[in-house]
């Protein structure tokens, strides 16, 4: 797949495709099928398939000031998207002037794009105040539209404005019914107090997370951990480790057979079920003990979502996937 930044005022010479328009926050289920019909009609049509969408978030744009969390930073979509069978990835630099820009002017930017079909959910907007919609893209004369009905689950719509809170409220399970996938967090790992590798002989890897996404609620989660191209399982616990006081949340996981150094080292943490609260235990001993009740319990929570595993290991690109492997 080929990203391509563009600047509407100057778009380069780019091949004939089908396009599929959005800000595409997580690749979520709904997602997924506008992305799949865009890859079928291409193949029919014997051109390329791409996504057409926008950089920065258009929130960010009009609210500078504000802290916008997602689900997935543009890295993510790009990688989740390349297991989409898409071809070409078209970010558009979204400006307060290209929000301004009428309905026709917009639909000859996708024209001057070569964009000839174009897949786009039924509720879509665009241009100035938001005042395009599907019925105004298919009025334009320049390439046939597609428009998905709404992909439910529930009877509501698949939303990522509907995945963010469930994240936010610890609901990871859900979450990953809607998103198709485990959610999970990049960053990096930091030097924490030292008290999991020494007082409680469990060690734990400490998150410093990329500040763009949402985090999960406090508590204590199974789930994996991605090392380089390898997976491992895990329980993660978000916050602030009552039993010792701490003044700050910290994200923390201790992987399953693991015994490496990998401070510094870029990782991501992927949240499949909460498992309980964080408590303030009476003694280290009684927090111990807990600890290893809940690697007992993650590791089984981690056998029974198999496929789930598998599904997410394969998006990010896993080479070896050690989750349900003693190594
Ligand atoms: C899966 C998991 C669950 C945890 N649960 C709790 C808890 O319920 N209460 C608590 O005070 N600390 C909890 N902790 C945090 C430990 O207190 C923490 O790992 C320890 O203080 C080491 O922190 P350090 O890496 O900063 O040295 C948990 C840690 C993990 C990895
Ligand atoms: N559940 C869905 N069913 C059908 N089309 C969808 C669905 N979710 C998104 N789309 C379509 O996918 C494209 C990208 O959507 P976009 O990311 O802009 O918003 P969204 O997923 O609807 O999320 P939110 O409403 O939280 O902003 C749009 O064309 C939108 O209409």
């Amino acid at each position: 797949m080929e990203v391509v930044h563009i600047n509407y005022k100057h778009v380069p010479a780019l091949p004939g495709s089908v396009g599929c328009i959005g800000y595409f926050d997580g690749i979520h289920k709904g997602h997924q099928t506008l992305m799949k019909k865009a890859a079928a009609l291409a193949e029919e049509k014997n051109i390329a398939s791409s996504i057409v969408t926008f950089d920065p978030d258009p929130w960010k744009v009009f609210y500078p000031d504000r802290k916008i969390t997602h689900l997935t930073t543009l890295s993510d979509r790009i990688k989740i998207a390349e297991h989409m069978n898409i071809d070409l990835f078209y970010i558009l630099t979204f400006s307060r002037e290209f929000a301004a820009l009428p309905v026709d002017a917009f639909h000859e930017v996708l024209h001057t794009m070569k964009i000839r079909s174009l897949v786009c959910g039924f509720d879509f907007h665009y241009a100035v105040h938001n005042s395009g919609n599907t019925d105004t893209l298919i009025q334009q004369p320049y390439f046939d539209v597609h428009v998905i009905d709404s992909i439910n689950e529930g009877n509501r719509k698949i939303a990522s404005s509907r995945i963010e809170p469930l994240v936010m409220a610890g609901d990871v399970e859900q979450a990953a019914r809607l998103l198709g996938y485990v959610y999970s967090i990049r960053g990096h790992v930091a030097h924490g107090y030292k008290r999991g590798t020494n007082l409680l002989k469990i060690p734990t890897a400490n998150l410093n997370m990329h500040p763009e996404y949402a985090l999960p609620a406090v508590g204590v989660y199974a789930g994996m951990v991605k090392v380089g191209t390898r997976l491992f399982g895990a329980m993660i616990n978000i916050g602030s480790n009552p039993t010792f006081e701490n003044e700050t949340v910290t994200i923390e996981a201790h992987l399953h057979d693991f015994n490496e150094d990998i401070y510094g080292e870029e990782v991501r943490f992927y949240f499949l079920k909460k498992m309980r609260d964080e408590i303030k235990f009476d003694s280290f001993s009684a927090l111990q003990k807990q600890l290893f009740y809940d690697i007992d319990h993650s590791r089984i929570v981690l056998k029974q979502n198999d496929d789930l595993v598998r599904t997410t290991a394969r998006l990010w690109d896993v080479k070896q996937n050690f989750v349900n492997v003693q190594r």
